[in-house]
């Protein structure tokens, strides 16, 4: 991510990966497109939830959130309020592929952002989150949340010990 010009914004770098012996998930996150409001999937359109509010409440201390903006630079996806709510689950950190707001409202709980850069700008009113969970291409990666019962072993196709 960081040769795609995502960095560290808020907190030590070292700790969104945390304990290497634990196991994350992520939770992911994807905005539409500028200029193309989306009806919503699942409640999480226009009259929806504000952004990443519902990966934060699915969340726990195992996971890191992934949001999708796009690469968007010119409104944020992120914010103080969703830092202190992911903080105070546990969350690892979040990487935003877009800016954030707030950096200063991270720091007091040493909450760990990675994005492209921080603007002033809101996310309110503006684009709307498409959905929670799904796969999502950030920085030409694909990220995909690991359904509950699976592990990252799964995903290479190899056996967990003992099944
Ligand atoms: O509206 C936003 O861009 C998000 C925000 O400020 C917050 O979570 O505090
Ligand atoms: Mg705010």
């Amino acid at each position: 991510m960081r040769g795609h010009r995502t960095r560290p914004v808020s907190g030590d770098g070292a700790e969104a990966g945390g304990p290497a012996h634990r196991r994350h998930r992520v939770v992911v996150v994807r905005r539409d497109a500028p200029g193309q409001p989306h009806p919503g999937v699942g409640g999480e359109g226009p009259a929806g939830a504000h952004i990443a509010t519902t990966a934060v409440e699915r969340a726990d201390d195992r996971s890191v959130i992934v949001v999708d903006n796009q690469g968007r630079t010119d409104v944020s996806c992120w914010g103080g309020i969703l830092s202190l709510g992911a903080a105070r689950r546990g969350v690892r950190g979040v990487v935003a592929d877009g800016v954030c707001r707030d950096v200063e409202e991270a720091r007091e709980p040493a909450f760990p952002v990675f994005a492209r850069g921080s603007v002033p700008a809101t996310a309110r009113g503006r684009p709307q989150q498409r959905s929670t969970g799904e796969p999502v291409t950030v920085a030409g990666l694909t990220v995909e949340q690991l359904r509950e019962g699976r592990s990252t072993l799964d995903l290479y196709d190899f056996t967990s010990p003992g099944r």
